[in-house]
């Protein structure tokens, strides 16, 4: 076909979803996906989980760590207040270009800065670089063994302040290695686990799990 299947799920949300509308590019990429070709995005489930995390919150910076599409990117940011923003890192280009483009075909470019590098070069730049002082969300969906790395770093790093959310995919499937030990045994979180349907899979079950920092700043 010479597409892939990141390019023909953009092809898609361009030509059925409501350009400059962030629930019809969300609506139009769950029908892609379960009507044409299954995607590793978050969906509804795991979705209305991140919605209810950030309706609470009202985080003013947000970062994820695995962009792909930019659906879980979108999720976020629609439900931003005007001055907050997120920073979504992708280390593979082909996926951060479909990502610039639904996070475009959304209207949400001024809330969402898509950076194609990897997770663990652009924590430490964070401060100086991209102006961040505090971090009120972290999504992790990226590389599931990087999830401790890069939980490490952005403690190392003092980005994290109470009440700051660390927002878990896929602890189950695929799982994330030494990740839930980490946090659940550190003193720093208070964690919970949330059993969830694995995206578009009815009749599979991953896990998410959400972990508050109550540590020191
Ligand atoms: O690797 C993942 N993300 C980082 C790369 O962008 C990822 C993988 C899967 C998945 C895929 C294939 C399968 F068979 C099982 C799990 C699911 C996800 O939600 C994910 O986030
Ligand atoms: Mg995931």
């Amino acid at each position: 076909k010479g597409t892939t299947r990141e390019q023909r799920a953009l092809k898609y949300l361009k030509e059925h979803a409501r350009e400059g509308d962030p629930d019809s590019v969300l609506e139009t990429f769950d029908e892609f996906c379960r009507t044409q070709e299954w995607a590793m995005n978050a969906a509804e489930e795991k979705g209305d989980i991140l919605d209810e995390i950030v309706r609470e919150l009202r985080p003013t910076t947000c970062l994820e760590l695995g962009t792909y599409c930019g659906y879980s990117a979108v999720r976020i940011a629609r439900q931003l207040s005007p001055s907050a923003r997120l920073i979504t890192v992708e280390v593979n280009p082909d996926y951060a270009a479909v990502a610039r483009e639904v996070v475009k075909l959304a209207g949400l470019q001024d809330k969402i800065e898509v950076i194609n590098v990897d997770s663990g070069d652009v924590i430490r730049e964070l401060k100086d670089k991209y102006d961040v002082t505090k971090l009120d969300l972290v999504f992790l969906d990226h590389w599931k063994y990087l999830y401790i790395r890069d939980i490490k770093l952005i403690e190392e790093e003092k980005l994290l302040k109470k009440g700051s959310v660390v927002f878990a995919d896929n602890v189950i499937i695929p799982g994330a290695p030494g990740y839930l030990e980490y946090i659940r045994g550190s003193k720093n979180y208070n964690s919970t686990f949330y059993s969830v349907h694995f995206e578009y899979m009815d009749d599979m079950k991953d896990g998410v799990e959400k972990s508050v920092y109550i540590g020191d700043e």
